[in-house]
C-alpha cells in the first residue's frame, strides 16, 4: 500500500489532544498569548512576516512550548530582563502546570486502600531538561529512588523517546517501558504470564537472555517512518541549531537551540514534508515538533498491556 497518498490508510486519527493540531492546520483557538505573563516588559514589534505566522498560532505554541528557565542565582541575566521578571514568568508557568508535589497529601488520600501502579515520564521528570537530548542522563540518586518505588508498586516509564533509548538511560530491568508514546512496550515476563490475547505481543529475550514481552502494533510502518526521517533531515539541515531525533515509531525535530526568528522556517519545512503523508500526525512538545502514527486505541492497549501485567 502506498501510504504516502492512500487515504484509506488503516491508520485512523484519534481525537487530537489540545496541543496536537490536525494535518489541515486549522488555527488553534487557544494558545498561550504574550499576555500570559503579568508586567511583561514592552516587546519590540515583531517583523510583519512573523506576525502572520503568529496570527496562525503556531509561533506562539513554539515560543511558549517550554517553561522559562527557573532563575539560578549564578545565571547571568540579559540586560533587558529583570531577575524578578524571570521568577514571575516561572511562577506564571506553574499556574498552568502545577507540580503534583503541591497536592501530595490529597493524592495520597485518594490512593488510600487502592491498588497502585506508577506511570512515569522520563525527560523533565526523571532527568533534567538539557540542550542536547543525548545528554539527558538520570542521576544515581534518581535511579535509586525509582528502583525503590518499583520495589513497592508495579512501575512503568512512558516516553516519547524510543524504548531502547529510555531503557539505556534508566537501566532498571524490573520496570515496564513504553517508548514512542506507547507504540513500543516492553515488560518483564510475569510467572503466570499468558500473552495469547495480545496479537502484537511477542516474547523476546533481552541482552541477558531474560524473556521480555514486546507490544509493537505499528511495525509495518517503520520503512515509511524511516523515509520521512531522511526527508526531514535533508530539509532542515541548513537551519542552525535544528536537530532530528529518531524515536523509532516517532520522530522529533528539536528547535530548542534554534533562534526564534527561524521557528517559522522550521515549521514550514516540517509541514512541507509531512503533507505527503496523511497518516502521520504533527504535534508539539517542549521545544520540538514531533510526528507519529496515530493508531486508534493504542492508549487503551497501552494501559491494558501494562495494568494486566502489573501485580
Ligand atoms: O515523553 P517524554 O519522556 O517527556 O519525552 C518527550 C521528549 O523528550 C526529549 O526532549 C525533551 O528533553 C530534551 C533533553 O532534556 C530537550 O533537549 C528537548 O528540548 C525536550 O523537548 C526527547 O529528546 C524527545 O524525543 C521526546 O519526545
Amino acid at each position: 500500500m502506498d501510504l504516502k497518498t492512500s487515504h484509506n490508510s488503516p491508520v485512523f486519527v484519534d481525537p487530537l489532544p489540545s496541543l496536537a493540531l490536525p494535518m489541515t492546520y486549522t488555527t488553534p483557538t487557544s494558545f498561550p498569548s504574550s499576555g500570559l505573563y503579568l508586567n511583561t516588559p514592552k516587546k519590540k514589534p515583531l517583523p510583519s512576516k512573523i506576525e502572520e505566522v503568529r496570527a496562525a498560532g503556531w509561533l506562539d505554541l513554539m515560543l511558549a512550548s517550554s517553561p522559562p528557565r527557573k532563575r539560578q542565582s549564578k545565571d547571568f541575566l540579559p540586560h533587558d530582563v529583570q531577575a524578578d521578571d524571570l521568577d514571575l514568568r516561572y511562577r506564571n508557568w506553574m499556574v498552568n502546570y502545577p507540580s503534583a508535589l503541591g497536592s501530595f497529601e490529597a493524592i495520597t488520600e485518594l490512593a488510600r486502600g487502592k491498588k497502585l501502579a506508577l506511570f512515569l515520564d522520563y525527560d523533565g521528570t526523571l532527568s533534567p531538561i538539557v540542550d542536547n537530548p543525548a545528554n539527558a542522563v538520570m542521576s544515581d540518586e534518581m535511579r535509586a529512588a525509582v528502583r525503590h518505588v518499583a520495589s513497592l508498586f508495579p512501575t512503568a516509564i512512558i516516553s516519547g523517546r524510543s524504548r531502547d533509548k529510555v531503557f539505556d538511560f534508566v537501566k532498571l530491568t524490573e520496570l515496564y517501558y513504553a517508548g514512542s508514546h506507547g507504540m513500543d512496550i516492553m515488560g518483564p515476563i510475569r510467572k503466570s504470564e499468558s500473552n495469547g490475547h495480545h496479537v502484537e505481543c511477542v516474547r523476546s529475550t533481552d541482552s541477558e537472555g531474560k524473556e521480555v514481552n514486546l507490544f509493537q502494533p505499528a511495525s509495518e510502518f517503520l520503512p515509511m517512518i524511516a523515509e520521512v526521517f531522511e526527508n526531514l533531515s535533508e530539509s532542515i539541515k541548513d537551519i542552525e541549531g535544528a536537530r532530528m531525533e529518531d524515536n523509532k515509531f516517532c520522530v522529533s525535530v528539536h528547535y530548542r537551540n534554534v533562534a526564534p526568528h527561524d521557528y517559522e522556517t522550521v515549521h514550514q519545512r516540517v509541514t512541507a514534508v509531512l503533507k505527503d503523508y496523511p497518516c502521520l500526525r504533527l504535534t508539539h512538545g517542549r521545544k520540538f515538533l514531533k510526528f507519529a502514527l496515530s493508531l486508534t486505541g493504542t492508549r487503551g492497549k497501552l494501559w491494558n498491556f501494562c495494568l494486566n501485567r502489573l501485580d
